[in-house]
């Protein structure tokens, strides 16, 4: 595995020494295990500051303790839960699965602490104590979802945006005027999440025709290999070969009476019954679009629908299936515009698919492991800036691309 994607090198410190990375978290998903960790460039990078640093402090403390600056770089991480191997591999080379804290109150357990969130903190925890050693400590997905979605529209600069027409536009938060919301986590599976603050949230609802839908199907009518050749295909497609029309219905003409226009898709695959064709008469690309577009559809209308009962305005969605693609996105926007009339938003994270796992990692100061306190996250001005500014690396037009880091500073105590 080629470990300059991420921009580090395992303990690259010339004595050899592993402080630099000081947390790591995972999500094990029902796809994609997420792991994030936070390393430090180096120790004359540690400031002392008397007393909490701003009024923006996004992780409050009462106490007045010493907080140090450090400055490092989140890291984010993503491989195939099928896969679970690579990622023990990958946590092992890098040694992070020392980065975890001990077991509090309990000097003979020495195993290593890593938060944990998704079905597969549960499903695994046996098989990375076996391992590596270390224990997964469960946080449950739906906080974990909220934690880490708060975090990210609190903490980073540009991170949420509206996707319309093929424009990405950036949204300012205001911190006061945030909630509630409707969170849509888009993984294997979808869940609607109404937040109404800080760890207050309820799940509303959600469905079973998500990711893992369009990943699945996919490849079975296609036969390709990767999520992201399924993806790719479906830029070349063209889905009215295989959707049906309203036109196709109504002789090419409108159905304005009811608000439809000849383009609208009447049925999804549609076209499929009458053509008389076999699946290999389809090309590959027109199955992958009419797929992408139908799913994409269809969540992004239940959104609004579930948006609609609680009158909330902004739908932010979340997941791996988004994947910063423009036709999801596109879609997923259109829906939402028209079944609201222009009332809702769909907005779209830049860190999409890394919630649950930022959340994992803010978490360990709910729990008080002092030793790896991260007590906020540097108020952010311009992306190039002082002491402190975030700087997203890679991507000029605001794209998280895989395995990236953001350069940050965190106060710990
Ligand atoms: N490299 C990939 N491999 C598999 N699925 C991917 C990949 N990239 C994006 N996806 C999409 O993301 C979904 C998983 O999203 P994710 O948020 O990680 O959910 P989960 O927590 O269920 O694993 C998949 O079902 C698929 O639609
Ligand atoms: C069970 C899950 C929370 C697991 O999360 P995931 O691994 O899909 O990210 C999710 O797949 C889900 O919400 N599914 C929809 C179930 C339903 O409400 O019908």
């Amino acid at each position: 595995m080629d470990l300059g994607n991420l921009g580090i090198q395992p303990n690259s410190d010339p004595n050899g020494s592993k402080d630099h990375v000081s947390h790591m978290a995972l999500d094990i998903g029902g796809t994609l295990i997420k792991l994030v960790y936070f390393s430090r460039n180096c120790e004359c990078s540690v400031e002392d500051k008397e007393d909490k640093p701003s009024n923006d402090s996004l992780l409050v403390s009462n106490d007045h303790k010493k907080f140090q600056l450090l400055k490092g770089s989140f890291h984010f991480a993503k491989f195939e839960t099928s896969k679970i191997n690579d990622c023990l591999e990958f946590i092992q080379c890098n040694q992070l699965h020392f980065s975890g804290c001990k077991h509090h109150g309990d000097p003979t357990n020495d195993k290593c602490i890593i938060k944990a969130t998704g079905g597969g903190a549960h499903k695994y925890g046996d098989l990375f104590k076996e391992k590596l050693g270390i224990c997964l400590d469960k946080e449950d997905e739906m906080d974990c979802l909220v934690a880490g979605a708060n975090f990210l529209l609190k903490a980073v600069h540009e991170e949420a945006f509206t996707y319309i027409n093929g424009q990405k536009e950036f949204l300012q938060i205001d911190h006061d005027d945030l909630y509630p919301y409707l969170l849509v986590n888009i993984g294997s599976g979808v869940s609607m999440i109404k937040v109404d603050g800080d760890s207050k949230f309820e799940r509303v609802s959600g469905t079973n025709v998500g990711g893992g839908t369009f990943w699945g199907l996919g490849r079975l009518l296609t036969k390709c290999k990767t999520f992201d050749e399924l993806l790719e295909l479906s830029h070349q497609g063209n889905n009215r070969v295989i959707d049906m029309l309203v036109g196709d219905i109504y002789g090419g003409m409108d159905y304005a009476k009811i608000g439809l226009s000849s383009m609208t898709i009447a049925s999804s695959f549609g076209k499929a019954i009458s053509d008389n064709k076999e699946l290999e008469d389809y090309k590959p690309e027109d199955i992958s679009r009419s797929l992408l577009r139908m799913i994409s559809n269809n969540i992004g209308q239940i959104s609004y629908l579930n948006a609609l009962r609680f009158g909330l305005k902004r739908i932010f969605f979340g997941g791996f299936f988004i994947r910063g693609h423009a036709y999801t996105m596109d879609t997923i926007s259109v829906a939402v515009n028209f079944w609201s009339k222009g009332e809702a938003k769909a907005l779209f994270l830049r860190h999409e698919g890394f919630l649950g796992a930022l959340g994992a990692f803010v978490s360990y100061e709910k729990h008080g492991f002092d030793d790896l306190m991260v007590r906020q996250l540097v108020h952010q001005s311009p992306v190039s800036a002082q002491d402190g500014g975030y700087k997203i690396h890679g991507s000029q037009n605001g794209e998280l691309k895989d395995n990236e880091s953001i350069e940050c500073s965190v106060y710990v105590s």
